[in-house]
Order: structure tokens, then C-alpha cells, then sequence
């Protein structure tokens, strides 16, 4: 039987795009739409899905909290592939409106910090209304009795709705992009393939001064690149954070393998979130030349060269 993939709907979200880019040919009725963030997770969770494709952050507004929060205080699931799509927005309304008609535009809270820009040089009186989706919002415009004038969403969702366009590519940042993720029910990770990620929740032991610094330098220390750090709050009191991270590698690499030991005897507890193929292979930090002794050769190296001594067969 082919997997099914949950994604946040309806049929035209930027979502939908990058579960396509993961996915390519996915067999008909093999996707599920969900009406939000929190729906994907259920449905991998309780096994309506093998996976489920989620935002996780976007280059001009950052993090996606709900997916964030899921990851971080939810029941455990794995990322296991990342998809990153440029984001381009489009104005889009029922036939025979023009841009003065808009008054009332709908589209998810991220798409709107992206044009906000654009709405406030052309449209300045026009009030804003958050809904699940950029693609919810365009079908909901397209209903005769529809509360909003116009939709933020993609050019494929206006198409899909049947509505025009009024304008296009009204992101206030040109080259602005979302990182989607999959996440599945926690089992074998994907095998290494020389350009890789890896994410985790790191909760710092106690609060003393340097506690992130030592938790950074477990990565430092061996070479392995960050590619993101986000400190949210664990809900269990004022000033309480902890530590989402992203680094370069698998946990297979002996660099970030031993980086993940290190993070375990100095942090309270550590959530693994996955290690995957990185969306950007071939391009970016991955190429970083390797500090000298953090190959996995040098690694393995060094380990031998200890069991030797301690065994007694030293040269
Ligand atoms: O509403 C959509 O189309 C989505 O896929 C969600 C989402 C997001 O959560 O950031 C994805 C990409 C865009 O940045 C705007 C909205």
C-alpha cells in the first residue's frame, strides 16, 4: 500500500507545494489535508498517516510556533526530510472586484508579516483576518457569501479557487522562503548521505552563567556547524527556556555523535528530533571545510589509539 502523508490544507497551501517537492508522483488519494499544524501531528500520531509535512520556519518571520511547540512538548516524532520552497505571494479576489474594492483580506498570520509592507503602500485602510491557511483563506474568499474581499495566497490556490488575481508577488522580500519538514512516528532514521541535518531540543541542566556557551561549545568543540538556534519557553515559568537546535551532519557522523554525548552529560535532557537529507545539499554551509581532527577517520582514529592504551597494546 503506498504511504499517506497528512499536510496543512486545503489543496493549494504552500504546503501542499513542498509535500509535492518530496514527493514527487505521489499516487492519487495518498494526501490528506488538514485544517491546521496541529491536525497533521494528530494524525501521525495516532496513525491515520505514515507522515505528515509541516512549516517549521521562514526566512523573513522565523519560526512556526505550533509546529515548534508540537515538536518540542508534543509525544515524540522524528523529522525525517526537509523541503525548502520560495514563497511568492499573490492578491486575489472574486471576478469583477478591482483593488479599491478591497476592504477585508484573509490569509495565515505568516503569509500576512510578508506583505505587510505592500498592504499598508497600497491599501492602507484594509483590515486583516488570520486564517489556517493562505489556501483556506483563498477558498474562503471564493464563497458567494464570503466575509473577506480578498485572499493572500499563492498564485496556484487563487487558480484552484477561481478567483483573480490582482496583484502579484507582493512579498515585501523578494526571495523569501519557508522550510517545511516531515515528521513520522519515531522508527529506523534515514541513512546518511554525506549532506545531512540534525535537530534536537537541548534543556539546559540549570541556570548558571555560560550554560548556553557550554552547551554550544559540545558542538564547537568537534567541528559540527549550527544552522539555527531557537530558544523557546517550556512553559514552566517566567525566564525558562529551552533550546531548539540545528546542526550540519548525521547522527551517524562521529562529530555529531559524539557532540550529542557531550549535550547529554551537561543538559538536564536532550529531545532528538531526527536526523535527514538537508534540503540545500550541494550548496551552502554544508561545504565547509571540516576542522582539522573532526572527520569521522580522525574520530575513529583517536578511539583506537585510547582502547590501545587501555588495553594495554600501546606502540
Ligand atoms: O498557508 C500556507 O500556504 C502554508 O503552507 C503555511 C505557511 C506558514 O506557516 O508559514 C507557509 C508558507 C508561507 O510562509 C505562509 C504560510
Amino acid at each position: 500500500m503506498p504511504n499517506r502523508y497528512a499536510y496543512l490544507g486545503p489543496a493549494g497551501t504552500f504546503t501542499e507545494a513542498a509535500l509535492h517537492e518530496l514527493h514527487p508522483g505521489m499516487p492519487e488519494g495518498t494526501s490528506v489535508a488538514c485544517t491546521g499544524v496541529d491536525a497533521v501531528f494528530a494524525a501521525v500520531r495516532n496513525g491515520d498517516v505514515d507522515a505528515g509535512v509541516v512549516p517549521l520556519e521562514n526566512s523573513v518571520e522565523g519560526g512556526v510556533t505550533t509546529t515548534i511547540t508540537e515538536l518540542v512538548n508534543g509525544a515524540p516524532l522524528l523529522i525525517s526530510a526537509e523541503a525548502a520552497i520560495p514563497v511568492r505571494f499573490t492578491l486575489a479576489a472574486r471576478e469583477g472586484s478591482a483593488i479599491a474594492d478591497v476592504k477585508r483580506i484573509a490569509t495565515h498570520p505568516h503569509a500576512l508579516a510578508q506583505v505587510r509592507g505592500w498592504i499598508s503602500a497600497h491599501l492602507p485602510e484594509a483590515e486583516t483576518f488570520a486564517v489556517s491557511s493562505t489556501a483556506a483563506a483563498a477558498q474562503a474568499v471564493a464563497e458567494p457569501a464570503a466575509p473577506y474581499d480578498a485572499a493572500v495566497c499563492a498564485a496556484i490556490a487563487a487558480e484552484r479557487y477561481g478567483l483573480r488575481p490582482l496583484a502579484d508577488d507582493i512579498g515585501d522580500c523578494s526571495e523569501a522562503a519557508t522550510r517545511f519538514v516531515q515528521v513520522s512516528r519515531p522508527g529506523a532514521l534515514p541513512a546518511p548521505t554525506g549532506a545531512d541535518r540534525t535537530s534536537l531540543v537541548a534543556f539546559i541542566a540549570d541556570d548558571h552563567p555560560g550554560a548556553l556557551v557550554e552547551l554550544l561549545n559540545q558542538f564547537a568543540l568537534r567541528g559540527v556547524n549550527l544552522t539555527r538556534l531557537e530558544s523557546r519557553p517550556t512553559g514552566d515559568g517566567l525566564g525558562r527556556y529551552c533550546f531548539c537546535i540545528d546542526a550540519d551532519g548525521h547522527v551517524a557522523d562521529a562529530a555529531v555523535g559524539e557532540a550529542l554525548m557531550g549535550l547529554r552529560r551537561v543538559c538536564r535532557d536532550i529531545r532528538f528530533l531526527g536526523s535527514y537529507p538537508r534540503a540545500d545539499e550541494g550548496s551552502g554551509p554544508a561545504q565547509i571545510v571540516p576542522a582539522k581532527g573532526t572527520s569521522n577517520a580522525d574520530f575513529h582514529d583517536a578511539e583506537r589509539w585510547l582502547e590501545r592504551i587501555r588495553t594495554g597494546c600501546a606502540d
